[in-house]
């Protein structure tokens, strides 16, 4: 395949950080601690964002959450997503960030799909109810901006085909003062099925100012160049493209930088990237650990659900599998690593599949009323979420 031309090559600008290459690592709940940031980063340039924040366990001071806030000593920007539904909240645990310096970059979340978000309101419902989400932006942003911290959002393109948002929620930002905005090309109904819609994406970098970040189906590095090229977008933001394949991000620099992509690593080197990733997972939970033995053995559960990404397509027997995806300790790693066939070559037919959450459409919960409701801006009730991650 020829590589698509790609329109223009910039580095990525947020408020005052420029990036190169222009590419974002997803924030995904349970997956992008400081751990596995770091071996992305390892890989190749980018943005790298935290896991999903409350605003209401941060302003609650939850030591869950404030543990979740964790970055490299070289990790710049320091991104951070929050979730939020209430200006206030929101706007409160924003000047915490700032007052204590957490981050240097905070996206906000409207496009989360779960049930127990969008029934409440949050997520992928809000910007639905329109002015309500204009304030909440500008919440964040009057809180952010006396610092020089940029505040991004990130969404879909609405709660379904007949009740889209974004193009509108996109202008509306812009005119809060957001330093860029992120869309995922699929609607809360579709959650991660079908294929991300990047005509959308191409509609949305039309009608804005500020910096279009085009999120969905990045799966190898030919693909963000696609897109670039299909949308005109100013940068990539790539999921689960990079699950079990942390070197996309090596792959992307180079597809970026116009040099040939690295050559695909054999079973021996996705076994030292596995084992990268555990002994990095391992040294973040032992930091917050009372005990050095209870964060190795919490940094291995963290380890476990990786396997079957990392293993996807390689000859390997179930029953090694099973004991990888339930390892307690580095030795036990080591010595199940050691069983594998070094010389295995990958797997080619799995490149360009779709990998991790990939569950069909559904319908939407929202509130009562909710979609009658596009112009009050009251809070919804109970959207709050007191717990960070997911
Ligand atoms: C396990 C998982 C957790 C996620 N958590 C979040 C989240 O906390 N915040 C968010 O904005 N998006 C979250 N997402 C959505 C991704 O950021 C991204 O928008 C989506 O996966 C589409 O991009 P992709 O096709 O490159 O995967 C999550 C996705 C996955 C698979």
């Amino acid at each position: 395949m020829t590589a698509p031309t790609v329109p223009a090559l910039r580095p990525l600008t947020i408020g005052r950080h420029e990036v190169w290459p222009p590419v974002v690592l997803a924030p995904m709940a349970g997956i992008t601690n400081v751990g596995f940031r770091q071996l992305c980063r390892e890989q190749g340039g980018g943005i790298y964002v935290c896991e999903m924040i409350t605003t209401v366990a941060l302003v609650e001071r939850n030591p869950k959450t404030l543990r979740m806030i964790a970055f490299g000593d070289d990790e710049r920007p320091r991104s951070l997503q929050l979730y939020g539904t209430d200006p206030e909240i929101t706007a409160a645990a924003v000047r915490i960030v700032v007052e204590k310096d957490l981050a240097d970059h905070i996206d906000l979340n409207f496009g989360c799909p779960v049930p127990k978000v969008t029934r409440r309101g949050g997520g992928s419902a809000l910007p639905w109810r329109r002015r309500l989400f204009a304030r909440l932006v500008r919440a964040a942003v009057d809180a952010a901006s006396p610092a020089g911290v940029p505040v991004t959002v990130k969404m879909r393109k609405g709660i379904d085909d007949d009740h889209l948002t974004y193009v509108e929620a996109g202008l509306a930002a812009q005119d809060a003062g957001v330093a860029a905005v992120a869309l995922h090309g699929r609607t809360a109904a579709q959650r991660y099925s079908g294929t991300a819609d990047w005509d959308a994406i191409a509609a949305l970098k039309q009608a804005l100012d500020v910096p279009v970040l085009g999120n969905g189906d990045i799966w190898e590095a030919d693909d963000a160049l696609r897109m670039v090229a299909h949308t005109g977008v100013d940068g990539v933001v790539v999921g689960r493209g990079c699950l079990g394949r942390p070197w996309l991000f090596a792959d992307l620099e180079a597809a970026f930088d116009g040099r040939p992509e690295r050559r695909l690593p054999t079973l021996g080197e996705v076994a030292r990237t596995m084992r990268r990733h555990a002994e990095l997972l391992v040294d973040q939970f032992t930091a917050g650990s009372r005990t050095p033995a209870r964060g190795e053995r919490d940094g291995c559960t963290d380890f476990r659900k990786h396997v079957a990404w990392y293993l996807k397509g390689f000859p390997v027997g179930s029953e090694l599998r099973r004991e990888l995806a339930m390892i307690e300790s580095l030795a036990q790693l080591d010595d199940l690593l050691g069983k594998l066939d070094p010389t295995e070559p990958f797997p080619v037919a799995t490149l360009g599949q779709p990998r991790g959450r990939t569950n069909s459409p559904g319908k939407v919960f929202l509130p009562e009323g909710w979609l009658a409701s596009r112009d009050d801006d009251t809070v919804p009730e109970g959207a709050e979420l007191a717990d960070s991650g997911g």
